[in-house]
């Protein structure tokens, strides 16, 4: 999708305002995307990931071809299962569009995580350990030999299982930092560019503005968000004591 056509996805979702459509949002159970995703952002909220109206989560229902994505400019911790939108991504023809709302305006940066990267979930933070490592760091962040690195997986799979291999102790993580533009939808061609030009990574740093993760399941993407947030965290700390957060195993001693 090009930075253009993602500037349609409001008026896309204006064609069909008035399909309320509340089966798609109306569970019982708590895994369902319209509930998880209200209560994963209260979780985010709490941890100062999506306050101020800003970041949110976007999950796909499994098996099917069905995207939740919640409202924009809204109070992320205060949103119901009836506030979402849910896109079917093969037409990227809203199903449901609740008339008083526009959907989120990450919805073409989610889709570009979804349509590129096989992703079931994709989750932006504005968390501030993401800012201040945009702030130190250049066009990556890297972070080395530290044991929450083996959470993040490695872009490899096992031949045998077909299962993801995560990095290991004595590998480097490397994610891509790029810059922010005045609208969160401009984003589109810079995450793009980027899921082109590090395809192992499973998350992307905005500049002075937060940071996308995701994952083949939401429960993978809140891993992945929760260990490159204590990585990036313990980076800052690092930093300060002018530790270089990629230095060899013993190297630090040079430094400290
Ligand atoms: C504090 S405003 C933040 C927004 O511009 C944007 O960066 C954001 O993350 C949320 O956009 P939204 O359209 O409300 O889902
Ligand atoms: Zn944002």
């Amino acid at each position: 999708m090009s930075p253009c056509e993602c500037g349609k996805l409001a008026e896309k979702a204006g064609e069909n305002v008035g399909t309320s459509r509340d089966e798609f949002v109306s569970s019982s159970d708590p895994r369902h995307p319209a509930n998880l995703i209200c209560s994963l952002c209260k979780t985010f909220y709490y941890n100062n990931w999506v306050t101020g109206t800003g970041g949110g989560i976007s999950i796909k229902l499994n098996d099917s071809s069905h995207v939740y994505i919640a409202p924009s400019g809204v109070q992320k911790e205060q949103l119901q299962p009836e506030d979402m939108f849910v896109m079917d991504l093969n037409t990227e023809k809203y199903l449901r569009a609740p008339e008083k709302y526009k959907p989120s305006a990450c919805t073409p940066l989610f889709l570009s995580c979804y349509k590129q990267r096989g992703a079931g979930a994709v989750i932006h933070t504005h968390s501030q350990h993401a800012v201040m490592c945009s702030l130190i760091f250049g066009d990556e962040f890297r972070i080395a030999n530290i044991e929450q690195i083996k959470a993040i997986p490695s872009g490899k799979r096992d031949g045998a299982t077909g299962k993801d291999i995560n990095l290991s102790f004595f590998d480097t993580l490397v994610i891509p930092i790029i810059e922010n533009t005045a609208h969160e939808e401009d984003l589109t061609e810079g995450l793009q560019e980027a899921l082109a030009k590090y395809p192992a990574a499973t998350a992307v740093i905005v500049r002075r503005h937060g940071i996308y993760v995701w994952g083949p399941s939401v429960d993978k993407a809140k891993v992945y968000n929760e260990a490159i947030d204590y990585l990036m965290e313990l980076a800052v700390k690092m930093h300060q004591l002018g530790i270089p957060p990629d230095c060899a195993i013993g190297a630090e001693k040079e430094y400290v």
